[in-house]
């Protein structure tokens, strides 16, 4: 029962869509990769098992463990015009998706190896 009241009366208020906004772009600004993901998402474990095998440092931000969680996604959706996980930005630059990153991981982006990208963020 007292479970009941506590899921009732201690829930986290909704963000305001300028506030997820703000957030998600700290977020952003603060890491020099950041992945928004779901802890139980294939595509997003893929992701970072291939950063974890690049050595890359980065931030995994679990949308579903999160009490703002979907207000971010919601933004993210606005500011990126992407609505699925994973999310990833590399050097506040935004890339995609797994298969867009898999795609900069194989062919690199605008010249310049997965490796470069990573340094030049100051994630390597
Ligand atoms: N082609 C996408 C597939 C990503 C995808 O389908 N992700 C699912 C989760 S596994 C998703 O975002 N579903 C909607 C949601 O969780 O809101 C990619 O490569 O990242």
């Amino acid at each position: 029962m007292s479970f009941i009241f506590r899921r009732l009366f201690a829930s986290t208020p909704p963000v305001t869509m300028e506030a997820a906004q703000k957030k998600a772009q700290q977020l952003i600004d603060d890491n020099a990769v950041i992945v928004f993901s779901k802890s139980y998402c294939p595509y997003c474990n893929n992701t970072k098992r291939i950063l974890d095998g690049l050595d890359a440092k980065y931030k995994s931000y679990e949308l579903n463990q999160e009490a703002d969680g979907s207000d971010i996604q919601s933004a993210l959706a606005k500011m990126t015009g992407q609505r699925t996980v994973p999310n990833i930005f590399i050097g506040q630059v935004h890339i995609g998706g797994n298969s867009d990153f898999e795609t900069v991981v194989n062919n690199g982006k605008d010249g310049k190896k997965i490796e470069q990208l990573l340094k030049e963020a100051g994630a390597l």
